[in-house]
């Protein structure tokens, strides 16, 4: 599945009403790998949540193929997430007394026994490839990194079309974050994905196909890399 992204007027605002951020038009294609940067509070993170569907005060339009997530109802925007995007965060939410295995195959609760098969595969995958310890520990004993790691194969394992990465590579070492960078754009290009990443990692953000600034809550024009 490939869906273009289009944003329109679109406007996030904090719950007592503060505007955090505005964007009059954003567009992005299958296959692109997208880098977005600015100072800490500039309004990232609301982007991309806003483009996971996860805001709730905002107006505007945010269409992924044709599905306007800013007109959705709650639960039609859960299964929209559910089924096609993948969210690798800065707060990982992982389940403290399941094994990596467990953590990254979780999606497999949602599916059928076909699907399944596939997810616990791909799981697998990257599990090996981004080195995530093989035992049955919990991982409540993980390191910082291990349990990025882990949380980066949940978020691909149900090989959702949109990826949204919040500094996927800041608790990597150098090696493992340009495999994860290698794999990401790979996926993404190869299967006609869209990528979008929040980074300030200099070696990510020369890789993308184009670099946005925010600052002060706004999206501006794409950037030259300094
Ligand atoms: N629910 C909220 N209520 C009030 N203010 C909020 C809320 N969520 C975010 N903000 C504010 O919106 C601004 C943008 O936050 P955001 O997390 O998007 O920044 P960021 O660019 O991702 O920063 P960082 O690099 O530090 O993670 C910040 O000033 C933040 O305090």
């Amino acid at each position: 599945m490939s869906l273009p992204l289009h944003v329109e007027s679109l406007s996030v605002r904090a719950p007592n009403g503060r505007l955090l951020l505005t964007c009059p038009t954003f567009s992005a294609a299958p296959g692109d790998v997208i880098g977005l940067r600015g100072p800490s509070g500039a309004g990232k993170s609301t982007f991309l949540y806003a483009l996971a569907g996860l805001q709730s005060t905002m107006s505007g339009k945010i269409d992924w193929g044709g599905t306007d997530l800013a007109h959705l109802g709650d639960g039609a925007r859960a299964r929209f997430r559910r089924e096609t995007i993948g969210m690798i965060f800065q707060d990982f939410l992982l389940f403290e007394e399941l094994s990596a295995l467990g953590n990254a195959t979780l999606a497999t609760a949602f599916n059928g026994a076909d699907k399944r098969r596939s997810i616990r595969k791909t799981a697998e995958g990257f599990l090996e490839r981004l080195r995530v310890p093989k035992d049955r520990r919990t991982v409540d004993s993980f390191s910082g990194g291990e349990r990025q790691r882990t949380a980066i194969a949940r978020a691909l394992a149900h090989d959702p079309a949109i990826i949204l990465a919040d500094e996927p590579t800041a608790s990597l070492d150098r090696d493992t974050a340009n495999a994860l960078i290698a794999d990401l754009i790979d996926l993404t290009r190869s299967e006609q994905k869209t990528l979008i990443a929040v980074s300030h990692d200099l070696h990510l953000l020369e890789q993308m196909d184009r670099v946005i600034d925010i600052a002060d809550g706004r999206l501006l024009s794409e950037a030259a890399l300094a």
